[in-house]
């Protein structure tokens, strides 16, 4: 298998980007993406994200976790792509469309080179999220029992699902004991990420994520989102404010129209050739 590739980061939330936009065959990629992302025998990564072409939008995004499971959405993973897409030439606009998992995600490049990215109205009906129990009631405030352990979850998904969990000390929550029994708790029909949020301010929360598929991560974008509106949901901050995550700092805002935006940096690390 011998393939192109550039390593992109996004607040240390690091991807493999693969240019497929000419309709190159990605079977073989697809199928060796845990090895790709493997951080002692591949490239090491968060997930694989290739470039697409698309009939209903300018690009296509899919996204791989690197345990090899396919995610609707990635927001940190747009922003690198956005970036990328733009560094080939694909495209002379700095804002354009991408078709995902999640419907049209529309990222635009700014001066600043950090991207800003629509990234459509939450999904808060519980059987759309999707979370058992609840019907299409909103998941706000609900508790939760895991290993023996009852906490207060709310329940959002940007087309992937997030459970969010407030805490009153970020430092004390043992993420790799708890993350994967929150991933995998039968109350989540598709598994789930889980953001663990203490918020400092009405504009400020400080947010650590177990990822579905990929275990814990330094940020997550479509986490971010999902946090914000759990903050608002449960009138912990402003429509407006940032998430500091391990790698750095989103702003994240749920405007009038509905829609959420998520504004951050993205950044090209290397390219090279996976020639094994
Ligand atoms: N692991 C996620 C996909 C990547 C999301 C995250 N890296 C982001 O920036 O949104 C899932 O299976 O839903």
């Amino acid at each position: 298998m011998e393939f192109n590739f550039s390593k992109w980061q996004a607040c240390g939330n690091d991807f493999v980007l693969v240019n497929a936009f000419n309709n190159e065959d990605i079977s073989e990629i697809i199928a060796n993406a845990e090895k790709i992302c493997d951080r002692h025998f591949g490239v090491g990564a968060d997930g694989v994200i290739f470039i697409l072409p698309s009939k209903i939008a300018d690009f296509r995004m899919q996204i791989i976790n690197s345990d090899g499971s396919e995610a609707e959405m990635c927001g940190n993973g747009i922003r690198c792509f956005a970036k990328c897409v733009k560094e080939a030439n694909l495209t002379d606009k700095n804002k354009f469309t991408v078709e995902t998992g999640a419907g049209i995600i529309v990222p635009e490049i700014m001066e600043d080179g950090t991207v800003h990215v629509d990234m459509g109205e939450p999904i808060l009906e519980g059987d759309k999220i999707p979370v058992s129990g609840f019907g299409n009631n909103q998941v706000v405030n609900e508790d939760i029992t895991v290993d023996g352990q009852t906490y207060k979850m709310t329940c959002v998904s940007m087309g992937n699902p997030h459970c969010i969990v407030f805490v009153d000390d970020i430092n004390s929550v043992e993420l790799e004991k708890i993350g994967p029994k929150f991933e995998t708790n039968p109350v989540f029909p598709k598994k789930t990420n889980t953001e663990f949020v203490e918020v400092k301010n009405d504009k400020y929360v400080r947010m650590r994520v177990w990822e579905r598929g990929a275990g814990i991560t330094w940020a997550c974008g479509t986490g971010s989102c999902a946090t914000l509106v759990a903050c608002v949901l449960n009138k912990r901050t402003q429509r407006t404010a940032q998430i500091e995550l391990d790698g750095g700092i989103l702003t994240i805002q749920w405007a009038d129209n509905n829609r959420i935006y998520m504004t951050g940096p993205a950044t090209k690390v290397f390219t090279a050739t996976w020639a094994e």
